[in-house]
């Protein structure tokens, strides 16, 4: 029979942060045949420098999560998390840490990602941060238990649901709009959705709001269309947010019957407003439908944008591309100070946003094409011609070689690459080395608070002609 191997406790020290923002440490064990054994321990809501005690279960294996049970020795930056549900919550992983501690470590991350790269990391400014770093984000998704319960995943599980009772880090009239529709779920005993049986009614609650025009969408995504029985139940939860929250513009009912844990829709129901929303940034006005990318936190969105204008220094007699455009937030205020500028996006209801959203605000020198970067970058070229100016602002995985390659044969002057990876980034920016590019500087801005995400802005400038 298998020996059962007891769990142990240790004391060991955090060396440094893993990709998700948890402690690393690594201890060294005997193991049955008296030999040193390496075990690394990833150790949540822990900071580097700190010594801290841990149990681990199975500690024979190479690498092993634990909690830290008691801090021994504390980091100075450690603070009293705020958050009631932070311990267990999966949205924040950093309340424990001095949000001026958490800007440093941003800094430092951006530093060492593009020095990992051969670039200099002095060209990094230190981080913008917010004033004041709670409820800053305009956008939450929140799920059903089976229960019926609604709110975050805890930690680490994803079946797991912590009920919302508050969050510091979400708009507060969102949360109030999202606690109404949790109170209506308890009084109509409504299911929730179980996602190993693939059975209730309730998948998830998406709320989003604009902090400048005030207005509230609130979706509701479930398994079955809002007729027969849910009919009654359906207009009771129309006529509860009419009185109570009238901020909400947009009160959708999304059917999702897909085996696959996604907010998307199969069948869209209006039950009251419009099926989008209003929100402004910049200056320019954008419609939202549930499924349209924003920026989450607007604030330090609008910060990015005046630093990409700064920095870009777009002019009325240049051709732009926007790159990974999104429905425009980059495009509109950069169209009304150069010639022309053409954006490329692979969502096709995000292109149509941004046409519409350019429309709205009077813009009329931009085109927009709805189509995969790799492929579509070559074919816009074509079209459009040689941009002075390009700007990208690619997803987490970045743009990848063939589009940085295709990018240094086109020669554009000036570069700025917007990006919410810095390691992505980094690797990105070696693609335009051979091109003749050089790394001006580079300016991280912290859009997420209390996590390990970090967005920066970078100039690039073509050197020899
Ligand atoms: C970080 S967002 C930036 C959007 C926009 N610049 C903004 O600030 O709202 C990245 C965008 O790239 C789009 N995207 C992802 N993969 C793409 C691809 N292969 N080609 C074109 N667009 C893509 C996403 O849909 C998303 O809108």
């Amino acid at each position: 029979m298998k020996k059962e191997i007891a769990p142990e406790t240790m004391v060991v020290d955090i060396k440094h942060l893993d990709r998700k923002g948890s402690g690393r440490a690594v201890a060294w064990r005997e193991n049955e045949h008296g030999n040193e054994k390496k075990l690394r321990l990833t150790i949540p809501q822990t900071i580097p420098g700190e010594k801290v005690q841990v149990t681990v279960d199975r500690p024979d294996r190479k690498r092993r999560r634990a909690a830290a049970e008691e801090i021994m020795e504390a980091s100075p930056e450690r603070t009293e998390p705020p958050c009631p549900h932070f311990e267990k919550c999966g949205g924040c992983v950093w309340q424990h840490w001095t949000y001026s501690g958490q800007l440093r470590h941003k800094t430092e991350h951006v530093k060492k990602a593009i020095e990992w790269e051969g670039f200099n990391p002095e060209l990094v400014h230190e981080t913008v941060g917010m004033e004041e770093p709670w409820h800053y984000r305009n956008k939450m998704e929140f799920t059903f238990s089976p229960e019926g319960d609604m709110g975050l995943h805890e930690q680490g599980n994803f079946r797991k649901i912590i009920p919302l009772e508050t969050c510091l880090i979400a708009g507060k009239e969102m949360v109030e709009a999202a606690m109404e529709v949790a109170d209506w779920v308890k009084d109509h005993q409504l299911s929730g959705y179980d996602k190993d049986k693939h059975e209730g009614l309730l998948r998830h609650l998406m709320v989003r709001q604009s902090f400048a025009t005030g207005e509230i969408m609130l979706a509701l995504f479930a398994t079955e269309e809002p007729e027969g029985q849910l009919k009654a139940a359906a207009e009771d939860l129309v006529s509860r947010i009419s009185v109570k929250c009238p901020d909400v513009k947009s009160l959708l009912w999304l059917e999702n019957t897909d085996w696959a844990d996604r907010a998307q829709s199969e069948k869209d129901h209006l039950l009251a407003g419009r099926d989008f929303i209003y929100d402004e940034m910049a200056g320019y006005r954008f419609r939202l439908w549930f499924d349209t990318f924003f920026q989450t936190n607007p604030a330090q969105a609008e910060k990015l944008v005046e630093l990409a204008l700064e920095k870009g220094q777009p002019k009325e007699t240049e051709k732009m591309i926007d790159l990974f455009c999104g429905v425009g937030t980059f495009s509109l205020p950069f169209a009304s100070r150069v010639k022309e500028l053409a954006g490329i996006e692979i969502v096709e209801s995000s292109i149509e946003s941004a046409k519409r959203n350019a429309e709205d605000n009077g813009l009329f020198n931009t085109r927009f094409l709805a189509k995969d970067a790799r492929k579509g970058i070559d074919q816009m070229l074509e079209e459009f011609g040689i941009p002075e100016l390009l700007l990208l602002d690619p997803p987490r995985s970045g743009a990848g070689g063939k589009v940085m390659r295709r990018i240094g044969r086109a020669k554009p002057e000036r570069i700025v690459y917007v990006s919410c990876n810095p390691d992505s980034f980094a690797t990105d920016l070696k693609e335009l080395e051979p091109f003749g590019y050089t790394l001006k500087e580079v300016q991280p801005v912290d859009l997420f608070p209390h996590t390990y995400h970090v967005e920066l802005v970078a100039v690039i400038e073509r050197e020899n002609g």
